[in-house]
């Protein structure tokens, strides 16, 4: 989807041939990515996948051993540029504890500049976050909110954002899911890495999985859904017709008991299953979506 409201920024987030090595193991191996301008973009892998890897080389946190990365066709290593179209949370986020929430966002704000104040004391208030305690003190979640409310509060062109929700409670991560969505409705863009799928799924418009260094897949949810394999239960009064050899049809099991009844697996267009049950009289068709659980299961 397209949130950029028709403006063509070219691509906010690009990256070629990005590969980092950390003596023998491979963190990231050849990355090609293109994320859209105004669009809310999950990065998706299991632990050790290599997606803080990612987000550090976009940050100029760490340097690649090989490739490029460019936000909004700035290339990462110009770093004073590029932080001044990002906000970040990183994964783990680190803050100074002697200051206080409110001391911090101040010191983070004077460097971010262009802090809207108003919308950072409603960050603050939507976010339920008292800033007056110093931060040594502030639960896991908390600490984690202010580093949330230091990214949102200058409504940078660019969010990375390593696993945002980490530590915030379910009531926290809806409005956290509000807030996202309000920065790509003005035109932000997010690009949001996660283990979980049930944080990007009501969220991404497209999501990249990545698995041991690698990009396995870049697709929209939707897309994603349809490569998925339905299981499909059928069962006809009287003799079934052969079903293995027809296209995408596959895992052709036989009921027991019942020999008009058969359980199959369908990948892609369900055409030519119907085609071969037409004219035989088919009482009952029960068709189950795979899980996008089990999508992902499939990649990593
Ligand atoms: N500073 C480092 N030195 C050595 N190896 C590293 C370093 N940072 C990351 N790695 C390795 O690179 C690989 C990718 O790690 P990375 O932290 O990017 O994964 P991740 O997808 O963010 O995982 P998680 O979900 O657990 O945070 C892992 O094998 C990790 O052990």
């Amino acid at each position: 989807m397209d949130r950029s409201g028709g403006r063509d920024r070219g691509a906010a987030v690009a990256t070629h041939d990005l590969t980092k090595h950390y003596g023998a193991v491979v963190a990231l191996d050849s990355l090609d990515l293109e994320v859209r301008a105004g669009e809310i973009f999950g990065f998706l892998g299991p632990n050790g996948a290599g997606k803080s890897t990612t987000i550090r080389l976009l940050l100029g946190l760490v340097r690649p051993t090989r490739g490029t990365a460019t936000i909004l066709g700035v290339p990462v290593d110009d770093v004073a540029r590029a932080h001044r179209l990002v906000g970040y949370v990183p994964g783990d986020v680190a803050l100074w504890p002697q200051l206080t929430g409110t001391e911090t966002l101040e010191l983070l704000g004077n460097v971010a500049g262009g802090v809207d104040a108003a919308f950072r004391d409603e960050l603050l208030e939507r976010l339920q976050l008292d800033p007056s305690p110093r931060v040594r003190s502030l639960s896991k979640g908390n600490r984690q909110k202010v580093a949330l409310v230091a990214a949102m509060m200058t409504r940078p062109e660019v969010l990375l954002l390593d696993e945002p929700t980490a530590g915030l409670d379910p009531l926290m991560e809806a409005e956290f899911q509000l807030l996202a969505r309000e920065a790509a409705a003005r035109g932000q863009t997010l690009f949001l890495s996660s283990h979980i799928l049930d944080e990007v799924q009501d969220l991404c418009d497209r999501v990249g999985i990545l698995r041991a260094g690698r990009l396995v897949e870049v697709a929209t949810l939707n897309d994603l859904r349809r490569i998925g394999a339905t299981k499909v239960e059928i069962v006809v009064d009287g003799l079934l017709p052969t079903l293995d050899d027809v296209p995408g049809v596959s895992a052709v099991e036989t009921v027991a008991g019942n020999p008009g009844a058969v359980r199959v697996t369908v990948t892609g267009s369900p055409g030519p299953l119907l085609q071969r049950l037409a004219g035989v009289p088919v009482v009952r068709l029960r068709t189950e979506e795979p899980s996008l659980e089990e999508i992902f299961l499939t990649y990593y």
